[in-house]
Formats: C-alpha cells, sequence, structure tokens
C-alpha cells in the first residue's frame, strides 16, 4: 500500500505550518523527514494517519496492504504510550483486542512479535520493570502485531540513549528486512535518518515546505559497514539543514 500527500498546505489558528507539501511513502519503503523544530513533521504524520485533515491537499492511501493486516497505519511514538499497568504482553495484546481473533490467533501473534523483538523472556514485565530501550521494543511489537502497511514513527529514539538507540536502530534494520513495512520516520537526527532511509525529505523551516528529497541507495543492511559513504550522505543534509536550523534558532530565540 503507498501513500502520499500531494499540494498540502496547512494553517493553525491563522499561521501558515506547511506550504504545498508533495511526497511518497511507497510500500516496503522507509522515507525519513528531518527539518527544524517546529516545521511541521509531526503534523504531516498526523495527516497521514488520518488524526487529522489539511486545510489544501490530499492525501492518498493506494493498493492493498499486506496479507492478514489487521490495521494499515499505526504509530509509535518517542514516549512509548504503554499503559504502566499491563504487561509487556497486556500492552500488545491491547492493539489486537478490538479484532476477530480467537485467543488462540492472538497468542500465537503475540508471541511471533515477542520473539522478533527479542522480549520473549519479557512477557509478563510491567513497563516499570523494563528499560526505555525495552518499552520502546514492546511498542514496536505492539505495532508489528497488526501487521501494518506502514509505520508512522515520531522521533521513535529520541529519549533513548546512544547505545540503546544504536541497538534499536538494528532492531529496526533487521526487522525491516524480514518484513519490508513501510515507514515514514520523523527524526532529529540525521545520522539515524541516513541507517534506515531509502529516501529523506528535508524540510525548511515554517512554513514547511520541501527543500529536496535525498534517495539512499544502499541496502539496509550494509549501511552499517559502509559508514563512511554514509557519512557523505549526512554530510549533505547537514548542509541543506544547517541554514534552516540556525534562522529556526534565531526565530526561537526573538520570541
Ligand atoms: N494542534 C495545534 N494547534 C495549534 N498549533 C499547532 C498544533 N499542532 C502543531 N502546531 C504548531 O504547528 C507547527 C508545527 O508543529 P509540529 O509539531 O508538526 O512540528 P515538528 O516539526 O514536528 O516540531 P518538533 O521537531 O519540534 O517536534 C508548530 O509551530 C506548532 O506549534
Amino acid at each position: 500500500m503507498d501513500l502520499a500527500l500531494a499540494h498540502v498546505s496547512h494553517r493553525y489558528n491563522g499561521v501558515e505550518v506547511l506550504r504545498d507539501i508533495s511526497f511518497a511513502a511507497p510500500a516496503g519503503r522507509i522515507v525519513c523527514l528531518v527539518g527544524p523544530s517546529g516545521c511541521g513533521k509531526s503534523t504531516l504524520l498526523r495527516f497521514l494517519g488520518g488524526l487529522e485533515r489539511p486545510d489544501e491537499g490530499q492525501v492518498t492511501m493506494t493498493g492493498e496492504p499486506p496479507a492478514g493486516s489487521l490495521n494499515p497505519l499505526t504509530y509509535i511514538f518517542q514516549d512509548f504510550a504503554l499503559l504502566p499497568w499491563r504487561s509487556a504482553r497486556g500492552n500488545i495484546s491491547l492493539a489486537l483486542e478490538d479484532h476477530r481473533l480467537s485467543r488462540r490467533e492472538r497468542e500465537e501473534i503475540i508471541a511471533d512479535v515477542l520473539a522478533r523483538t527479542g522480549l520473549s523472556d519479557f512477557a509478563d514485565a510491567l513497563p516499570r520493570q523494563l528499560s526505555g530501550g525495552m518499552k520502546q521494543r514492546v511498542a514496536i511489537a505492539r505495532a508489528l502485531a497488526v501487521r501494518p502497511a506502514c509505520l508512522l514513527m515520531d522521533e521513535p529514539l529520541s529519549a533513548l540513549d546512544s547505545q540503546t538507540r544504536e541497538l534499536l536502530l538494528d532492531d529496526l534494520q533487521g526487522l525491516w528486512e524480514r518484513e519490508r513495512f513501510g515507514a515514514v520516520y520523523v527524526t532529529h537526527n540525521l545520522a539515524e535518518a541516513v541507517r534506515l532511509g531509502h529516501q529523506v525529505v528535508v524540510l525548511s523551516r515554517r512554513p514547511g515546505q520541501v527543500r529536496e528529497i535525498v534517495e539512499i541507495d544502499m541496502p539496509l543492511s550494509e549501511r552499517k559497514a559502509r559508514a563512511a559513504e554514509l557519512e557523505a550522505h549526512q554530510t549533505r543534509l547537514w548542509e541543506l539543514m544547517r541554514e534552516e536550523a540556525m534562522a529556526a534558532d534565531q526565530e526561537i530565540a526573538d520570541v
């Protein structure tokens, strides 16, 4: 299933936040969105997920979700969004409870996503008993449980320390190699963008506009080993972002 935005513009309370945004998030590809604070990245994710509608332009979904998909679009947030009184298993189960599944089918899906995210031994743990990285793994497992066509991820690693982030990047890459889900991945971190993005959409400061769409034509599985080549992509992204980030920073300082 392909997602796309065409000529999307939006205002909040009369303030223009997005102007004429178009890009595609094709099935099975990871599209990263980068841009300075407040340029509208999370807003675009809400439009893609149908949580809000833009003032102008279209959001389209075409084609079929993967076989067995229970929910074509699902979110992963920075703060994990887990229910504290439910175990890892219980949090994953929550995503499945509105669907017509037998208890056995549900248990099988839960066991599968727990195994894929390395959490089988922590099925009964409550969120407070888990590290930040493990909590985010539960959130990833919950998202994968519905076999989404597209994962909408809003800075999923930014609450984690750098070592944990590195481990989760490996996990996400491994999960993608196996499942080839589509994803739109919002991040401030250019190293993450070049590790995971097949395409990186660079937005300007407010009103957010597409400055450039950078293609990274290197298999995800090779990216860790070819870090020097990725560095060139990262430098290019930083050149595009630098002026925008400085201007956005100045705007905030002036308020
Ligand atoms: N519901 C809302 N009502 C009013 N203004 C909003 C609303 N949501 C977002 N905004 C404003 O729209 C602009 C874009 O916000 P958004 O959160 O999408 O940006 P962002 O690029 O994700 O920011 P950050 O990188 O800091 O998370 C900001 O100026 C924000 O204050």
